[in-house]
């Protein structure tokens, strides 16, 4: 079974989701994108919200995977890290996207169109799908220890 990939992006990171849209969705590693917006550069809403409403849906067991962009990748990991159960980080070279999934058993990679090429961006976000987080590896526990500080209700 494939990944099912939830996407976002605010104004600043259109341009790279849309493209990252459209390369994914010819990817056999894929079921299914989930574009949550905006839809165009027009659209100002405000990159936290598209972030939370993205990280949502892995936390709803809707999506296994997100990649979210606005200008830096920043503000959208920082968002995204607000949903309980979902780890999110900025990674702009392939050691990072890596490590990402590895080590930290991240859900969600994030990028920041004004801060890396086009082409870098297309490439890190593939190789994304490249990794997958092995629970009986050493970085298990540590990731345990994350999951530990979340808000309990
Ligand atoms: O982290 C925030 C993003 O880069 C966003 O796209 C731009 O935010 P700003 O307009 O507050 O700089």
């Amino acid at each position: 079974m494939g990944f099912r990939v939830v996407l976002a992006a605010d104004n600043a990171g259109v341009q790279y989701k849309d493209a990252i849209k459209e390369m994914l969705s010819g990817d056999e590693r894929i079921d299914e994108v989930i574009d949550v917006g905006v839809g165009s550069a027009d659209d100002a809403e405000a990159y936290p919200h598209l972030a939370v409403a993205a990280a949502r849906k892995i936390a709803a067991g809707e999506a296994d995977r997100g990649v979210f962009v606005c200008g830096t990748g920043m503000g959208v990991a920082i968002s995204a890290n607000k949903v309980p159960g979902v780890r999110a980080s900025t990674a702009h070279d392939s050691f990072s996207v890596e490590r990402l999934v590895l080590s930290n058993n991240a859900q969600v990679l994030c990028l920041g169109e004004r801060v890396i090429g086009k082409q870098l961006a297309l490439r890190l976000a593939s190789e994304f799908f490249d990794y997958t987080f092995d629970p009986s590896s050493a970085s298990a526990e540590k990731v345990d220890a994350i999951c530990s500080y979340e808000p309990t209700n």
